[in-house]
C-alpha cells in the first residue's frame, strides 16, 4: 500500500520577531520539496484550536524572506494554557490530517508545543524571539535584527544628546534577560549598562561613574537599561538631580520588533526551519531546535526548557572596563 502523504502545519506564537517569515518559508519549501503538504495556521495556537489555517504552496512564501513580522500573524492564546484548549487543538489536528506541527515562538510557545506533543501530535519548536532568552539555543531568530535596530535608534539619540550635553537613559526590550542591553550597550558606547543578571549600586555604578567622567570633560552620556531592570523615568530624574546633567528617558518599545530581518536572522531561520522539517519527516516530535556554536542541534522540549543560560560574564567585564 502506498504511504499516506504527510501533512505538517506551521504557526508563529508569542511576540513576533524579524526572521519568522524566513523560518516559515524554509519550513514550507523544505516540506514541499520532500513531498509533504503544508498548512499555515493563523494567529498562533488560536488557529490550531479554531481550525483557522490555509494550505501553503511555493508561491505563498515568495517575497516574504525580507519582511518583518509574520505572514501567519501571531498571538498569545490563553485558552491553550488549559488542557481543554490543547485537547481542542489535538482534535483539529486529527480532523485536518495534521501529522506534525512546527511552532515558531519563545519559551511559552515551547511549553504549548510540549503539551500538544504529549497528546500524540508531534511538535517541533523553533526559537523565534528578539529576547534571545531561550536556554536551549545560543541564538534566537530576531535577536540580531532587533539589536541592529537598537543600535540605529541609539546612534540617533546620541546625536541629540551630544548636541544638548545631555544624558539619555534608554530602555531596551528583553523581558527578564539582559542580552539585548549588554550587546547594544557595548555597540552604542554606553557609559552604563544595567541588566537584571547583574546587581548594581546606584551611587557607585551609575552616579559616581557619570560624575567622574563629567569631571574629565565628557558632556553627554548613554545609559542602557534592560526592560527587566526598568524604571528609566525615575532613574533619569535621579541622574539629573545627582549630577546636574540634563537627562531624558527613552523607552524604545515595539520598534525593536519590526523591520527587515538581518542576514544572520534569515540564515539562522532557514537552517533551523529546514531541520524542523527533517525531524517531522521522520515522525520525531517533542523537540526544540537551536544553534550551538552555529551548528543546528535539537533537544527534548522539557530538557531544552530546563537548560540554563547565563549572561557572558567576560563580556560584562569588558563592557565595564571600556565604558566611560
Ligand atoms: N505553560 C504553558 N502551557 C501551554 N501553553 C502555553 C504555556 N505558556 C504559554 N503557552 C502558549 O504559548 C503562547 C505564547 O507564550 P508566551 O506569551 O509566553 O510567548 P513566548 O512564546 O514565550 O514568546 P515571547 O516571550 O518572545 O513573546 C501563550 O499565549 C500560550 O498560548
Ligand atoms: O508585545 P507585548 O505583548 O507588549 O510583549 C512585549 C514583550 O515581548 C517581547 O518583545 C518579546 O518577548 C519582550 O521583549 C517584551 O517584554
Ligand atoms: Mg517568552
Amino acid at each position: 500500500m502506498e504511504n499516506k502523504q504527510k501533512t505538517i502545519a506551521v504557526l508563529t506564537s508569542g511576540g513576533d520577531a524579524p526572521g519568522m517569515n524566513a523560518a516559515i518559508r524554509a519550513v514550507v519549501r523544505t516540506a514541499l520539496h520532500r513531498g509533504m503538504r503544508v498548512l499555515g495556521v493563523r494567529r498562533g495556537y488560536n488557529g490550531l484550536i479554531n481550525g483557522d489555517m490555509v494550505e501553503l504552496n511555493y508561491l505563498s512564501v515568495s517575497d516574504i524572506m525580507h519582511r518583518g513580522g509574520t505572514i501567519l500573524y501571531t498571538a498569545r492564546c490563553a485558552e491553550f494554557r488549559e488542557d481543554a484548549g490543547v485537547e481542542k487543538a489535538k482534535e483539529t489536528c486529527i480532523k485536518m490530517g495534521i501529522d506534525g506541527v512546527v511552532v515558531i515562538g519563545g519559551d511559552g510557545s515551547y511549553r504549548g508545543a510540549r503539551d500538544l506533543s504529549l497528546k500524540g501530535i508531534p511538535c517541533v519548536g523553533l526559537p523565534g524571539t528578539i529576547d534571545n532568552d531561550i536556554s536551549s539555543t545560543e541564538y534566537t531568530i530576531g535577536y540580531d535584527t532587533a539589536m541592529n535596530t537598537v543600535c540605529d535608534m541609539v546612534d540617533r539619540l546620541r546625536d541629540t544628546s551630544q548636541s544638548h550635553d545631555r544624558c539619555s537613559v534608554v530602555e531596551v526590550m528583553g523581558r527578564k534577560a539582559g542580552y539585548i542591553a549588554l550587546n547594544t550597550g557595548i555597540a552604542c558606547g554606553a557609559s552604563v549598562i544595567l541588566m537584571p543578571e547583574v546587581p548594581y549600586d546606584l551611587e557607585k555604578d551609575v552616579l559616581d561613574k557619570i560624575r567622574n567622567a563629567h569631571k574629565t570633560g565628557k558632556q553627554h552620556f548613554i545609559v542602557m537599561v534592560a526592560e527587566g531592570v526598568g524604571g528609566v523615568e525615575e532613574l533619569a530624574k535621579k541622574i539629573e538631580a545627582a549630577t546636574g546633567i540634563e537627562t531624558r528617558a527613552c523607552v524604545l518599545g515595539h520598534v525593536q520588533r519590526g523591520g527587515a530581518p538581518s542576514l544572520t536572522d534569515r540564515v539562522a531561520a532557514t537552517k533551523m526551519g529546514y531541520h524542523a522539517v527533517e525531524l517531522l519527516e521522520q515522525g520525531i516530535g517533542n523537540r526544540v531546535v537551536g544553534l550551538q556554536c552555529n551548528e543546528v542541534v535539537d533537544y527534548d522540549i522539557l530538557e531544552g526548557l530546563e537548560m540554563v543560560k547565563t549572561i557572558d560574564t567576560n563580556l560584562v567585564r569588558i563592557a565595564e572596563e571600556v565604558s566611560l
